[in-house]
């Protein structure tokens, strides 16, 4: 692909960025050149990447290691119905080359982690994160401080999104001056829990491409140091003040003079997930193949649980849990899963509260269980 100009094709594609001042040719050019990573083609990562690939971002990089369900396909609008089952790049990566097939579409097939995420992040101008977890939103931050590359933002709950970018390179605050301590696991409900108006993330997903967009060519003002909150509901969008925080763990002067000796920083394991006990899935597998009797609790939903469950799993939901904590034995192991282990995180929490000392946290729930059997 030749990045230096844009062939007749290009022009025409492209004509109405072309007459804009601000963009014209050679902000087109520029964006040609460029190159974004994605984390998530979800509800966020969805919008984001059509629009920045429409708008002829050169290289537009995705991670992701889910496949689509159909419950997705409300919001996540990358995908569609020949998509369900099937792993979301692939999806991804066929929308894309349809929306603009000038573009180059890399396509990464895993989760962003402490392991990957430093070169990932090297090879891309900037990052936006469309991710759904905390401990994902830490990492993003993180790499993209160490590698001074801007990190455009984005949550979302309900009917109330959020919008920033962190740069502390260029100015402003991190991640961690805003959210200094990781919540515990499941603190903020998923979408499956909680629910969102497919809408919303379209929203602040196009929000995210148009703050990368503005970065990438270096025109207008992006908020550094502001929040952005969209409240739907109100119609109305506020702006709160960030502060870079001057105890920050990881961008404070005193901080980075630390972590420029110790780039374990994104490892450090004072800002990853609060131990509660837990066993994988195999580990769980081999628990009930033993043939030794087991307590296994399904803090899921009736219908989730109508649709998939574990061998011997006793369903007692979340919510109703407080109420029902004298069904479950006081003595050795009980085993506790959901979907994908937030819920049952906090499940684990109250009863390791509720004086039931042998709670035990199934990591990554029946997602994992039912991954792992092929299912
Ligand atoms: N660390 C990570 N690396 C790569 N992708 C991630 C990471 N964390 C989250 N994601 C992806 O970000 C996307 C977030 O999407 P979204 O919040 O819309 O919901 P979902 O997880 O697909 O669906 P639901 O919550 O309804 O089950 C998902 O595709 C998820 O796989
Ligand atoms: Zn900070």
């Amino acid at each position: 692909m030749d990045d230096l100009t844009l062939s007749d094709a290009e022009r025409l594609r492209y004509a109405r960025h072309l007459s804009i001042p601000g963009v014209g040719e050679e902000g087109q050019l520029r964006l040609k050149r460029s190159s974004v990573l994605l984390i998530g083609t979800g509800g966020l990562g969805s919008p984001a990447a059509l629009y920045l690939a429409a708008a002829g971002v050169g290289k537009l990089g995705l991670v992701d290691d889910d496949k689509v369900e159909r419950s997705n396909l409300q919001r996540q609008i990358l995908h569609g119905e020949s998509g369900v089952g099937r792993p979301k790049l692939e999806s991804a990566k066929e929308r894309l080359r349809e929306i603009n097939p000038h573009i180059e579409v890399v396509c990464h097939e895993s989760r962003f982690t402490p392991d990957n995420a430093e070169k990932l992040v090297a090879a891309y101008d900037l990052v936006i994160d469309g991710s759904d977890n905390f401990p994902t939103r830490f990492l993003s931050n993180d790499a993209c401080y160490f590698a001074r590359k801007p990190l455009v933002y984005g949550s979302i709950f309900r009917f109330e999104g959020q919008l920033t970018v962190f740069a502390p390179h260029l100015g402003g605050p991190c991640y961690r001056c805003m959210l200094p301590t990781m919540p515990p696991p499941g603190a903020a409900p998923s979408c499956a829990e909680a629910g969102v108006l497919g809408v919303l993330p379209g929203i602040i997903g196009t929000l995210q491409a148009m703050e990368a967009i503005k970065l990438l060519l270096d025109v207008g003002e992006v908020p550094l140091g502001k929040l952005l909150c969209y409240d739907a509901l109100r119609t109305s969008f506020r702006t709160l003040r960030l502060s870079p925080d001057p105890a920050c763990k990881l961008c404070s002067s005193e901080a980075s003079l630390r972590s420029i000796r110790n780039p374990e920083t994104l490892t450090d394991p004072s800002c990853t997930m609060p131990d509660i006990p837990s066993i994988s899935v195999d580990e769980l597998d081999a628990r009930i193949r033993s043939g030794k009797p087991y307590v296994l609790i399904d803090v899921r939903q009736p219908e989730e649980h109508a649709e998939h469950s574990i061998p011997g799993g006793k369903l007692i939901p979340l919510d109703e849990l407080p109420g029902r904590l004298e069904e479950i034995p006081r003595d050795g192991e009980v085993l506790v899963h959901c979907k994908a282990g937030g819920r049952s995180a906090r499940a684990v929490s109250l009863m390791l509260e509720s004086g039931i000392p042998g709670a035990i946290n199934v990591a990554g729930g029946i997602d994992a269980w039912l991954k792992r059997s092929g299912t």
